[in-house]
């Protein structure tokens, strides 16, 4: 394969970990007994936002609230899409606060917020590839936002079904790595339901495949700007699947976010001119 993908510079918005635990359980990672390592977190995040700036993305950021210990999962606040703002409606009660301290700074920095009417969590469920906008539902986006969010972007929306709880998120089982018109993916199909899987296949035949250990590891929880791929550094056998295809892994531990579910996209929302 050639040295020739090329990369896409980006403008990511994030959340500091200042207030990230795991306090309350609504996904089966998290386990309130078992302790987070604030400090690690901090650092495993700092890496994550270096990570970026150094392969020269623009790193915003918005003031963390300290009642809102999941703030951190930027990624689920919002899809913004041709400068267009969906803002969530998050699943959890716990969660609902943090859409007024993200549209604070969405509002803040010239944006307009469109609240979804159904439960819609942002990029969690809703990943733009291309000349579609890939959409799951299962555990917490609705079909109803899914509807609602192609009448929003004049997108064509692809529902896909999540069946396992693990993967609660559709990012956390499937990425993109090219966004152009005829752009690929990584997903894990068992996430999937038989006939979102197959829509998979015929969309994407040539789309990587991750094992379960790499699914598991939150390798599908990756961003990539067409080149580099940050990646999850225990999703081994998937960073050496994309190697073999010219992208460049750029691996990252988010293990400490993990114990609430999240990873490196969660902690990423991307803000699409
Ligand atoms: C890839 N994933 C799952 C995300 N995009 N977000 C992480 C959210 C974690 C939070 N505790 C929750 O359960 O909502």
């Amino acid at each position: 394969m050639p040295d020739s993908r090329v990369p896409r510079l980006r403008r990511f918005l994030v959340c500091e970990p200042r207030h990230f635990a795991v306090q309350y359980s609504i996904n089966p990672w998290m386990h309130p007994d078992t302790p987070v390592d604030v400090d690690l977190a901090r650092e495993q995040w700092q890496a994550l936002i270096r990570a970026y700036r150094d392969h020269g993305h623009t790193v915003e950021t918005v003031e963390p609230v300290a009642a809102l210990p999941d703030m951190v999962f930027a990624a689920n606040c919002a899809l913004v899409l041709g400068g267009r703002v969906l803002g969530s409606l998050f699943h959890a009660p716990e969660r609902r606060p943090e859409s007024t301290a993200y549209d604070a700074w969405f509002e803040g920095a010239g944006y307009e917020v469109h609240r979804a009417e159904s439960v819609c969590e942002g990029e969690g469920d809703l990943v733009p590839a291309g000349r579609f906008l890939l959409a799951g539902t299962g555990f917490r986006t609705t079909r109803e936002a899914h509807r609602q969010a192609q009448e929003f972007f004049g997108v064509p929306v692809i529902s896909l079904q999540l069946v396992d709880p693990r993967f609660y998120h559709m990012d956390t089982a499937l990425f993109v790595l090219d966004d152009g018109e005829d752009g690929n993916i990584a997903y894990y199909p068992e996430a999937f339901s038989p006939g979102s899987r197959a829509v998979l296949a015929r969309l994407y035949p040539d789309a990587v495949i991750a094992t379960r250990e790499d699914a598991l590891a939150f390798g599908l929880n990756s961003v990539s700007d067409g080149r580099h791929v940050f990646i999850s550094s225990r999703a081994k056998e998937l960073a050496d699947q994309l190697d073999r295809q010219g992208y460049v892994p750029v691996p990252l531990d988010l293990s400490e976010f993990q114990k609430a579910g999240g990873g490196i996209k969660c902690c990423t929302q991307e803000l699409r001119p």
